[in-house]
């Protein structure tokens, strides 16, 4: 192990800061340096109390600014501790929380951060949790509507339930007759899902045999944070938007045997006007063309067969019938409530300060991170170290 790294927990002077919004800084607000610019994490965002507020001070200007926040972040707590690490992300420890929710990363200059800066024009920061265990990237599943993409997703989540979870697409389009609101998808307004858009709530989006549909970041949150494996069902168009954002994924084309069956499954299905089904068999064609030629896709199934085709594709995941599916349970370690942090390359070492402190040490090792925002970043190692 190399030499410790500079220690950059900062907590601000008790109370004695004001910033440019008249918001007098507590002293359970952590503020972070990095170049000319501080970070302060702490209070409420935009004074909503269950999430927790950042605002950026620019030594140059002498100016406060509140960036638009994207993904889900931490409910404000009595305190935090804050560390900056490589690719522009602060590590940000809730003091005294369960381990399942005291770990998060405040992207400020991640690749997906820069993408969304340029992409809405203003100031972003990003929050993506930190996950234990090493759920496995996303799966993006698209093909020509009709070819069974859901009934294929529908099947691996029967048969691992644990497993695999769904994002949730939001959609203008009406809802089927045996649709959920929030079980199939998202059912919304264009108005409503477009100021969304503007918003940097989506991931991807795209207009789609006449409406609008969109993965909002928030759906692949939920489903990462509830440690499965995210299947997106989205068309290619998002699929493209996806393989250029910063969410690594697994991509994944279906196609129908020939257009006669895909038109055939459509009729059989039942759930389209005939003037739909024929604009649906339209856009096919320069769906399947460019899912076998543009790049976008490492995998390509043909569902004739479907049992044959849901074997193929457990193949390609790599489930097979001798291979165990669910990930191990990793014990939880809950993270003082006073405690010191302090960074050794890849490791955050988690001391307990106070007079009750057993000199116990909480490594979090960062070694095997992967992901982020947005969604979660994985693979987040915890381990007491016991003092002799
Ligand atoms: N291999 C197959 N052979 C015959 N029928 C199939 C096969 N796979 C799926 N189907 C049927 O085809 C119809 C369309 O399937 P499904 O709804 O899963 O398509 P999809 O790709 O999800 O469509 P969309 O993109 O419009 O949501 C369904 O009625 C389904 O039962
Ligand atoms: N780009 C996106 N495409 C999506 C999303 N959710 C679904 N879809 C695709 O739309 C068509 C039609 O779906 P249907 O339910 O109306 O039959 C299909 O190809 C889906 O893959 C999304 O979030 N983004």
């Amino acid at each position: 192990m190399g030499e410790a790294a500079a220690f950059f927990v900062d907590h601000l002077e008790n109370g004695q800061h004001t910033n440019g919004f008249g918001v007098k800084s507590e002293d359970r607000d952590t503020s972070v340096q990095i170049g000319d610019r501080s970070y302060v994490i702490g209070g409420s965002h935009e004074g909503n109390p269950l999430f927790l507020g950042v605002q950026i001070h620019d030594k140059t200007t002498n100016k406060w600014s509140s960036p638009t926040v994207l993904g889900t972040g931490p409910k404000p707590c009595k305190g935090y501790s804050a560390i900056v690490l490589k690719q522009g992300r602060i590590l940000v420890i809730k003091k005294g929380s369960a381990s399942d929710d005291s770990i998060w990363f405040l992207e400020v200059d991640s690749l997906f951060v820069r993408e969304q800066r340029k992409l809405l024009g203003k100031e972003v920061v990003a929050w993506s949790k930190g996950v234990r265990g090493n759920a496995e990237k996303p799966i993006v599943i698209s093909g020509p509507s009709g070819v069974g993409k859901g009934t294929l997703i529908t099947m691996l989540m029967k048969e691992f339930p644990s497993m695999f979870g769904f994002s949730v697409s939001h959609t203008t389009r009406s809802p089927r007759c045996m649709e959920k609101n929030g079980v199939h998808y998202h059912f919304t307004d264009k108005t409503v899902m477009e100021k969304e858009i503007n918003d940097g709530k989506f991931l991807e989006f795209a207009s789609v045999h006449g409406n609008l549909y969109g993965t909002s970041i928030e759906s692949v949150e939920v489903v990462t944070d509830s440690g499965k494996r995210c299947i997106l069902d989205i068309d290619v168009q998002g699929a493209r938007s996806v393989k250029s954002s910063s969410l690594d994924a697994v991509f994944i084309f279906v196609c129908p045997p020939s257009m006669k069956e895909l038109e055939d499954r459509l009729r059989a299905r039942g759930t389209e006007t005939e003037e739909q089904i024929q604009k649906r068999l339209r856009n096919a064609e320069a769906e399947i063309k460019a899912g076998k030629s543009s790049g976008i896709f490492e995998h390509i199934l043909y569902n004739d067969n479907l049992e044959e085709c849901y074997k193929n594709l457990k193949n390609l995941l790599g489930i097979n019938d001798d291979a165990p599916v669910n990930g191990v349970e990793v014990e939880g370690i809950n993270l003082p409530k006073e405690h010191t942090v302090t960074k050794m390359e890849d490791k955050i070492m988690i001391q307990e300060t106070g007079e009750a402190t057993k000199n116990d040490m909480i490594v979090l090792d960062l070694s095997s991170i992967n992901g982020g925002a947005p969604g979660r970043t994985r693979g987040i190692v915890l381990d007491t170290v016991k003092s002799s």
